[in-house]
């Protein structure tokens, strides 16, 4: 067997990455996605792609409203594969329609601080939400207005600001593979 490393379990399943901005779902999906020799897609990615423009352009030329909208139709149409890894956006949890879609897969929360999400992203230019005068108190309210959104996940993966993307790749593939084992 080739696979050995992988559960069977977790078959015919997408995993969809929510959490902060910063959180690093882009980053260690595309680790996990190798991890369990699924295709990794990012929902920020394919947006940019489809309509040729940048995330922040967007939301300069269309609005939040009009970003969340691309959005949601992107998930929608990912939504109906399987077996993929998906970094969604940090605000793919707003939207209440999204859920119907996320509900499809295993919700994954990776949840890291606020000093750790700073530290990320103050060098940063490209978040149109931190765009404001006091990026880091920006930070703060909409990790304290999100946090009840994320906890809606499935599962819940604390990530300590040290851990590598690899590492956090493989705290997220312990904590999976008991909750589809139950299913
Ligand atoms: N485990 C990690 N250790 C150190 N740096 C990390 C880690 N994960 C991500 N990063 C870095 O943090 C930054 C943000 O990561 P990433 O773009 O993956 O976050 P994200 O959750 O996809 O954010 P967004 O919601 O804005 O798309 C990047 O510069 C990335 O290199
Ligand atoms: O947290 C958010 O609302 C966002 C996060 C990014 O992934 C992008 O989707 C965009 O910058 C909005
Ligand atoms: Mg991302």
């Amino acid at each position: 067997m080739i696979l050995t490393n992988l559960a069977p379990d977790l078959r015919n399943v997408n995993l969809f990455l929510v959490g902060m901005m910063g959180a690093g779902k882009s980053t260690t999906g595309q680790v996990l996605a190798q991890r369990l020799a699924y295709h990794f897609f990012d929902t920020d990615a394919l947006i940019v792609q489809a309509t040729g423009q940048s995330v922040d352009a967007i939301f300069q030329t269309h609005g939040e409203s009009g970003f969340r909208k691309i959005e949601t139709s992107v998930l929608a149409e990912l939504a109906s594969y399987r077996n993929l890894v998906i970094a969604t956006g940090g605000g793919i949890v707003l939207t209440p329609q999204n859920w119907s879609h996320l509900r499809h897969g295993l919700v994954v929360w990776l949840d890291v601080d606020l000093p750790t999400l700073w530290t990320r992203l103050n060098q940063d230019q490209s978040r149109p939400l931190l765009k404001t005068p006091d990026p880091r108190a920006t930070l703060a309210a909409l990790l304290e207005a999100r946090r009840s959104l994320y906890a809606q996940a499935d599962v819940r993966v604390a990530v300590p600001g040290e851990a590598s993307p690899e590492q956090v790749a493989e705290r997220v593939f312990a904590a999976i593979a008991p909750v589809l084992r139950r299913d």
